[in-house]
């Protein structure tokens, strides 16, 4: 693990940049949810989590304009987008938190984290407004010293330019800091940056196996993910 060639392998890990959906929470139901009261909003048929798991990651617009495209053609995507967006919000800030459940040692992981003296960030390409009241529901805000959001910057993940604000906000170099989600997003946004990244393979990846994208490992939890890194740490000087 750590295997980056690019980066020194002597240099300590000193900033964790945690990813929000498909790493910490399972916001799928929630999700299904709010698109589906948006869709019967428009007399749209219901779709499934399945589908609705291949289509998150890119931030609530891309998301709702994928919803739609099931139905609609560009034309008809773009003559809807504003209203359909409108619904979802509100729907979606309805039932925020009501239906997703944290994964397995999230809480341990970033406590591990935050003994080890590690500073935490969390970047989201949810929208700010979702993602506090839902750090904050789940117990999980406090671990944070940041939060950003899809819409806290011009651009958003797969883009470097979130995790390199994290980097300038902590007064670390991109190598110090490694970034943890479970999509490409995550992966390309922290190899653009200069960041280590690791991935984890129970999230949502765009349908594809975790396996093909490229990162300094793979763990099974965010509890695996501290050890990894004071195991690195401990090697480090
Ligand atoms: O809401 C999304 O599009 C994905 O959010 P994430 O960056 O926390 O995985
Ligand atoms: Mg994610």
């Amino acid at each position: 693990m750590f295997t980056n060639s690019t980066k020194s392998p002597h240099s300590p890990i000193r900033a964790a940049i945690i990813d929000l959906d498909g790493t910490m929470l399972d916001t799928i139901p929630d999700f299904h949810v709010a698109i589906n009261r948006m869709r019967a909003e428009f007399d749209l048929a219901a779709i499934t989590q399945e589908a609705i798991a291949l289509m998150v990651g890119k931030g609530s617009e891309n998301l709702i304009r994928s919803v739609l495209a099931q139905d609609f053609d560009a034309a008809g995507v773009e003559h809807r987008i504003g209203e359909a967006m409108d619904a979802y919000q509100r729907h979606y800030l309805d039932i925020n938190g009501q239906h997703s459940t944290p994964y397995i040692d999230v809480e341990a992981g970033l406590k591990a984290m935050r003994a080890q003296g590690l500073r935490l960030a969390c970047v989201t390409n949810k929208p700010l407004a979702f993602a506090l009241p839902l750090l904050a529901q789940k117990g999980l805000a406090p671990y944070f010293e940041i939060v950003y959001g899809g819409d806290s910057f011009p651009r958003k993940k797969p883009d470097p330019m979130p995790l390199l604000q994290v980097c300038s906000d902590f007064g670390l170099k991109p190598h110090e800091v490694v970034a943890i989600g479970d999509s490409s997003n995550d992966a390309e946004a922290a190899r653009a940056a200069g960041c280590y990244v690791l991935t984890v393979p129970y999230g949502y990846n765009h349908g594809r196996s975790i396996h093909e994208t490229d990162s300094d490992g793979i763990v099974e939890s965010l509890l695996q993910a501290a050890t990894l890194i004071q195991t690195h740490n401990h090697s480090a000087h």
